[in-house]
């Protein structure tokens, strides 16, 4: 049993996942932070790994940038190999100066300008959230680990430049959005649709309003924090 995209047998995955869009994060932690890691998928570079946290099975899959590619691998993970609960672990812009670099953003809901999402609601504006004891297990976790973090509504947008501007950007900071990244919206969907857990968390690296941004070096340990919390919240769901 192998997808056009994943090349894992039946059993390669562990129940849980972390899901970074860069394959090249999911790497860095399974090799960083996972006991045993084994490669279990490398198709289009899409990197998978399963291996042990804290003793505990846990895999790492790289989903790729936006929700058309995020959807292509949690659809197959959740429907072909079974997994029951998805941690996103991503990278945010701040959209709310209440936010700084570095903290960590729980995506409560996933508002979108996508069209993944609404084309499946007819007239309804469907809100996707995120698992609720997920979320509580992050909210404890970070507070217990001490670390700077917002939970709230993000932006999943499909467009990262807006060359032109766009209308309605400012309506979002203006009704409570923190923060704007790529494939929440699309992960919390399917999630709904396919009765299995899900999360978005991220690390803010760029702040759309003050322009401060974390550099290339610091982006690295910054995200340990964010893994950290992402791998105890998926091995006690
Ligand atoms: O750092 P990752 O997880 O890729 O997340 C963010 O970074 C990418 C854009 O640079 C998009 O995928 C966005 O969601
Ligand atoms: O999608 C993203 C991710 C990081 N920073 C942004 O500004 N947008």
């Amino acid at each position: 049993m192998t997808t056009p995209h994943n090349h894992a047998k039946p059993g390669d995955y562990a129940e849980a996942v972390l899901l970074p869009g860069d394959p090249l994060r999911a790497k860095w932690i399974a090799e960083n932070f996972l006991t045993d890691a084994r490669l279990v998928n490398s198709v289009r570079n899409c990197l998978g790994y399963t291996g042990t946290w804290k003793g505990k099975p846990v895999s790492v899959q790289a989903t790729g940038m936006g929700q058309p590619s995020l959807s292509i691998y949690v659809h197959e993970l959740i429907n072909v190999y079974g997994l029951k609960t998805l941690i996103r672990v991503g990278t945010c812009g701040g959209l709310n100066t209440k936010v700084k670099v570095r903290d960590v953003v729980l995506a409560q809901a996933a508002s979108t300008d996508s069209a993944i999402v609404r084309d499946r609601f007819g007239p309804y504006n469907f809100a996707p959230i995120a698992d609720f004891g997920l979320l509580r297990s992050a909210a404890d976790k970070a507070d217990a680990r001490g670390l700077r973090f917002h939970a709230g509504n993000m932006l999943s947008s499909d467009i990262f430049y807006h060359a032109d501007g766009f209308a309605g950007y400012d309506k979002l900071p203006a009704h409570g959005i923190i923060g704007v990244e790529m494939e929440a919206a699309a992960l919390y969907t399917l999630a709904a649709r396919f009765e299995v857990k899900a999360l978005t968390i991220c690390t803010m690296t760029d702040c759309l309003i003050t322009k401060d941004e974390i550099d290339a070096e610091a982006r690295q340990t910054s995200l340990r924090d964010m893994v950290e919390l992402a791998l105890d919240v998926a091995v006690e769901a």
